[in-house]
């Protein structure tokens, strides 16, 4: 490594005294990449800036949250004026209601919904609702999804557990864990089969639209009209885990660009601009299940904060259909660069994307499930994400995670990734 992470080393070593890890969340650590984590100091439109110095064309964007790029003038502007009137009450504020406006007229499955902090309370709570509204236990999710850490959702799950090796955590009891059946992204025929068998008793199909957390994996043609229907057939719920394709993937999210109508929908990252926030959405007749006009219990002392819902309205509102055609050029623009870079490297390379969700496989294989991202040379990947941060771009420290483009991102910073992407492919050992 050329770049020098002095400050970043010494930063590291004090905070594992008192943070495990050293980290709030596992995949910021950098162990599948073999680096220690590089602490950020600030960061603007498409750069952050490390505390070393280091300046680096940011892909993590807070791991999706960051469509606009980092402090937008807009954004933060909105969290100050907001914040000066008080940080929260504890009381309903109008900014909730407009917020649930702008999401309901957005997302197109969604008539009605609840704020959260996370993306984890959104999928916790949505699976809840479910059971209790079909009066069935068992959920069904796909391996190598990613639907935060609640219990039933830590089975085979992606993200950081896929990046850590650990595909079922201690912790989940056995009874529990039991409820929740996995089978292959993008195999519709292993959801009939498990269908035929536990059918009766499924309360809800819980999925991201487009994977995300095995690297970026679109949906097969076909795959979602299919699971739509066997849940139909079924009588069990389908749940469209957007909290990653939210507003992300188009004006309308995955369920707008692929025209599939979930019966819930579980939202974050987006929606917060960059502040904490998680929300599920729906059919009325089941979100009203909740209480307080219905029995189901969820709460918050935070939900709905205002300088989230600041942040949230501040950014929806920039985002206009005409920025997420921009992006989709963006997005291509990178997908044909790193395609054509990796074919003149002759680097074994198969790359994902969907709007300004991107992915670089080091595989020869085509990526449609967890099994076939793991063909995945997870080496090579590190030895690339290396070569990458000292070409001063950084993209997500895992070969299971997708690069974000935001609107803050220039089409010079993307000619400047493919050129920092041609010199690390060259770098590589063969
Ligand atoms: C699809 C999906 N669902 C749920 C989550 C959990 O969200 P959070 O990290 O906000 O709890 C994530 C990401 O973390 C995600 O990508
Ligand atoms: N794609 C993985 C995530 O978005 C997770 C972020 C986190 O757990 O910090």
């Amino acid at each position: 490594m050329q770049k020098r992470f002095d400050r970043s080393i010494a930063d590291y070593r004090e905070a594992v005294q008192v943070i495990p890890g050293g980290v709030n969340s596992p995949v910021r650590a950098f162990r599948s990449v073999e680096m220690n984590p590089i602490f950020i100091e600030r960061a603007f439109g498409s750069r952050m800036v490390d505390v070393d110095g280091n300046e680096y064309i940011d892909y993590i964007a807070s791991w999706g949250p960051l469509i606009l790029g980092h402090a937008h003038p807009k954004v933060i502007q909105a969290i100050k004026d907001t914040a000066e009137k008080g940080t929260s009450f504890g009381a309903p504020t109008e900014l909730e209601t407009a917020m649930a406006k702008l999401v309901t007229e957005r997302m197109p499955s969604v008539d009605i919904v609840r704020m959260v902090n996370s993306g984890t309370e959104a999928t916790m709570s949505a699976i809840r609702l479910a059971r209790a509204y079909t009066g069935r236990n068992k959920i069904l999710k796909f391996e190598g999804s990613y639907h935060g850490h609640s219990d039933s959702l830590l089975i085979k799950a992606g993200s950081g557990v896929a990046t850590l090796g650990l595909p079922d955590s201690p912790g989940v009891p056995e009874n529990t864990a039991q409820h929740t059946l996995t089978v292959p992204y993008n195999d519709l025929n292993s959801v009939k089969l498990a269908f035929e068998k536990f059918g009766e008793e499924v309360a809800a199909v819980i999925m991201e639209p487009v994977a995300g957390n095995m690297g970026v994996v679109p949906p097969l043609p076909g795959f979602l009209e299919g699971v739509r229907e066997i849940t139909e057939q079924y009588g069990a719920l389908l749940i469209f885990d957007e909290v990653m394709t939210g507003f992300r993937v188009d004006y309308h999210s995955a369920q707008g660009r692929f025209n599939i109508l979930p019966d819930l929908t579980t939202m974050g990252k987006v929606i917060g601009g960059g502040l904490p926030v998680g929300a599920y959405g729906g059919k009325r007749e089941i979100m009203e299940q909740i209480a307080p006009t219905g029995p189901v219990y969820q709460a918050g002392t935070l939900s709905g904060n205002p300088l989230a819902m600041a942040a949230g309205y501040a950014t929806l509102t920039e985002m206009t259909p005409d920025a997420y055609q921009e992006l989709e050029r963006k997005g291509r623009i990178l997908e044909e660069g790193l395609r054509k870079n990796a074919e003149e490297a002759g680097i074994p390379a198969h790359i994902n994307r969907v709007g300004s969700m991107v992915c670089l496989f080091f595989t020869g294989e085509k990526v449609v499930n967890y099994e076939t991202a793991k063909t995945a040379d997870t080496k090579r990947f590190a030895e690339y994400f290396r070569h990458m941060v000292d070409e001063g771009v950084l993209i997500p420290p895992s070969q299971f995670e997708g690069m974000f483009i935001s609107t803050a991102h220039t089409e010079e910073d993307l000619n400047r990734t493919l050129e920092a992407n041609r010199n690390a492919l060259k770098k590589l050992k063969k």
